[in-house]
């Protein structure tokens, strides 16, 4: 049977463009220009925590960023990796999508 090739338009990657405080964050772990899509927030945000070794060498899925930019940005004194809420709510706030 002839199956109908469904061609939906390629879907356009988000990007989004964060505020100079998070650009500025992004920028220390190594991130170029200003756009960026969520997981390379991400990722450039994983490489701060780790070079500026704000999280715990023993229990490493807890970040204390009290002190540091990343700590006024998210409002917070620590956070679990494993509970990112604090993460999204910061994000929600910084990130500002590109609609295309
Ligand atoms: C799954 C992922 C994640 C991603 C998003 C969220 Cl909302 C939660 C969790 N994740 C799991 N552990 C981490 C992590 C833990 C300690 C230090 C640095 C990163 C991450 C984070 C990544 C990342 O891009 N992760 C890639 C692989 N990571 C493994 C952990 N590695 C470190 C582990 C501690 C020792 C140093 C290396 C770095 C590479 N980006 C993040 C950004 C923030 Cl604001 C917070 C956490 C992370």
């Amino acid at each position: 049977t002839s199956g109908s090739a469904c061609r939906s338009s390629p879907r356009q990657i988000k990007q989004v463009r964060p505020k100079l405080p998070l650009l500025k964050i992004l920028q220390a772990a190594g991130a170029q220009g200003e756009i960026f899509t969520v997981t390379q927030v991400m990722h450039f945000l994983g490489q701060y925590i780790t070079m500026k070794q704000l999280y715990d060498p023993r229990e490493q899925h807890m970040v204390y960023c009290s002190g540091d930019l990343l700590g006024e940005l998210l409002g917070c004194q620590s956070f679990s990796v494993k509970d990112p809420s604090p993460l999204y709510a910061m994000l929600r706030k910084n990130l500002v999508a590109l609609t295309t």
